[in-house]
């Protein structure tokens, strides 16, 4: 394998994790350049909130970023173009014996518990700790011969390092994709989807789609929901059939036509999704499943009803029995929301 600008010696990195983490960080290197311009881009803005004064000492301060980025928060551009297959299997400890990498619970003993200098134990598992921070601490355990520089870099990571993850980098790693679930096995009746949505994605990644995450690459709905079509607009929003990708269910989701850049604005939409939440279930009433606020959308999931009196054309009259049963659900749900007023 060709290395790049390989700036620590070798026997720094004994034993598996060492060569894993090696692996990774040369081959991010070497294939960056290849990488697409989401994954550069977000690299550099993560890269640049770094300044100078937060880099560790020992190391070189760009290749810590690489090595931190690469593992942490992208499943690497490797894992969804492995160049070589055989590294990727280093993975399975079937087939080659060799030991997993350590899961972080095992870390959480006293020896790696290290004092700071003002005499506070840091645990590398606290959340007041950078995710940095724990991968340094992940690798002294494998690292015996460095033991020493680490606990420095340790020390000085806890003074310097503070806010090293960005809040939009834990959301980013918070947003891989997960991989899709076409059909839920637990439902009775579950819905059929003629054909995989996902088609060839399936067979390149388990979990990023850089082509479809929206421009931020945070976004919510891209990442948990697989758009089918439209199936209605109101004034102000539109409503889509999606699948849920990590459940395999159907879904509507409704979701604002323009920003809501005003608070007001934002909370007037909010009263529909908390006159929903509030409602609770009913089988007249819509469920509600979440919400959330998406470059400045609101964004509703609720239950896909298949059956909408709005879509009927006005030229089409009624059944008796259809009139019947709408009104029958009408005074229902008028029921239950007086019912609901009482509670409160
Ligand atoms: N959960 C759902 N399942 C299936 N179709 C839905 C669902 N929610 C809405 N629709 C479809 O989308 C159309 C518009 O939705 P909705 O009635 O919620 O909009 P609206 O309240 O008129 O719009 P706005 O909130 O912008 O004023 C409905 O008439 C219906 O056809």
């Amino acid at each position: 394998m060709k290395r790049r600008g390989a700036k620590r010696p070798s026997n720094k990195m004994k034993g598996t994790l060492g060569k894993h983490f090696q692996v990774q960080f040369h081959h991010h290197q070497s294939s960056s350049a290849t990488s697409s311009s989401i994954f550069t881009r977000n690299l550099l803005d993560f890269g640049s909130q770094d300044d100078a004064s937060t880099s560790v000492p020992d190391l070189d301060a760009a290749d810590d970023k690489d090595f931190i980025l690469s593992q942490d928060f992208f499943c690497t551009p490797d894992y969804i173009t492995p160049d070589n297959q055989n590294l990727m299997n280093g993975f399975d400890c079937n087939k080659e014996h060799i030991p997993c990498p350590k899961s972080p619970e095992k870390l959480n003993t006293l020896k790696s518990k290290r004092p700071r200098q003002d005499g506070i134990l840091v645990n590398p598992l606290s959340p007041t700790l950078s995710g940095s921070q724990q991968i340094v601490e992940l690798a002294s355990d494998n690292f015996d011969a460095d033991e020493g520089n680490l606990e420095k870099t340790i020390i000085s990571g806890v003074q310097k390092t503070k806010n090293y993850v960005s809040q939009s980098a834990v959301a980013l790693r918070c947003r891989v994709m997960p991989p899709p679930c076409i059909k839920n096995p637990y439902l009775k009746d579950a819905s059929e989807v003629d054909t995989d949505p996902f088609g060839n994605q399936r067979s390149k990644c388990a979990g990023f789609f850089p082509a479809i995450i929206g421009g931020d690459g945070l976004s919510r709905y891209h990442t948990d929901f697989h758009e089918i079509e439209q199936i209605g607009t109101g004034h102000f929003s539109r409503v889509f059939k999606v699948l849920k990708r990590i459940d395999g269910c159907l879904y509507a989701v409704k979701h604002s036509t323009r920003p809501l850049h005003q608070e007001t604005e934002r909370r007037k939409a909010l009263m529909e999704v908390q006159a929903l939440a509030a409602l609770g279930s009913h089988e007249n009433i819509v469920g509600y499943y979440s919400s959330w606020f998406e470059n400045e959308q609101l964004y509703i999931q609720m239950e896909l009803c298949d059956y909408s009196l709005s879509r009927k054309s006005s030229t089409q009259l009624f059944t008796e029995g259809e009139f019947l049963r709408a009104m029958h659900q009408v005074c229902r749900w008028q029921r239950h929301c007086s019912l609901y007023m009482k509670k409160e």
